[in-house]
């Protein structure tokens, strides 16, 4: 589902003297059906790029980056769009909070972008919202007053409302309490139990162990230097 094949990142710093930064050199990783990977290596080894790779938000130097059909090093804008809005999911560590959308609005856009309808869309939002213990009332709010948990919550039940077949995991324990930390590592199981390919950084080693069926050290991918 995911295959990566002799990828190369290096970053050029335009704004001090042109200086390049070589991060990957021949990178290769498989991720099958079903299959969890989770990416390890020291802080500055690479993972974050890696993801953001696999991803499109970077683009690869070189090499093939293969979701699906679509190679991402060769794909253009609208591919990428279209790969986002149908194959591959990305839960960041992060929201990115838009003001004034409701929280249930975040989490169905997903679903509503796929041409579902806008009744079920929001039902399954709600679920989600429900299972991850947002309570009722901050549903029809924007997550922008939400605290760093809560708003961690809402961009799990959007990551995951879509049912991708392919899904990046940044860090998506890292600010939850056990119980809420809990019913994510559920949905991951569920996630790959419904034959979902995943990759994802997990800091938290016990999580990691939970749901990673394998692990690549991405240290491995660091240029020699000469
Ligand atoms: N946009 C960028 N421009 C220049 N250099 C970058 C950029 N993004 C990452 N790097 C460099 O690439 C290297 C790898 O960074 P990356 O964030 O991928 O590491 P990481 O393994 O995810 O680290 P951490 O565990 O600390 O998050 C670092 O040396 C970093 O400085």
């Amino acid at each position: 589902m995911i295959q990566i094949e002799n990828v190369r990142k290096s970053f050029t710093l335009h704004n001090q003297g042109g200086v390049e930064i070589p991060v990957l050199a021949d990178a290769e990783m498989t991720v099958m059906p079903g299959e969890c990977v989770a990416l390890t290596g020291a802080s500055g080894a690479g993972k974050s790029t890696l993801m953001r790779i696999l991803y499109g938000n970077y683009r690869a130097s070189g090499g093939r980056i293969l979701v699906g059909c679509v190679d991402i090093a060769q794909a253009d804008p609208q591919e990428i769009i279209r790969l986002r809005r149908e194959t591959l999911g990305f839960v960041s560590q992060f929201l990115r909070v838009v003001p004034r959308v409701p929280a249930v609005e975040v989490v169905a856009e997903p679903l509503l972008l796929r041409g579902i309808d806008e009744d079920s869309a929001r039902t399954r939002a709600e679920g989600l919202l429900e299972r991850l213990r947002i309570p009722v009332a901050l549903w029809s709010l924007s997550p922008t007053t939400f605290s760093g948990g809560e708003q961690q919550r809402v961009n799990i039940a959007r990551g995951f409302a879509a049912e991708y077949p392919a899904l990046l995991l940044d860090e998506p324990t890292a600010s939850l309490d056990p119980v809420n930390r809990e019913t994510v590592l559920q949905m991951i199981a569920e996630a790959k139990a419904r034959r979902a390919a995943i990759v994802g950084i997990f800091h938290d080693a016990e999580a990691r162990a939970r749901v990673a069926d394998r692990e690549i050290d991405v240290s491995r991918f660091t240029p020699v230097m000469q």
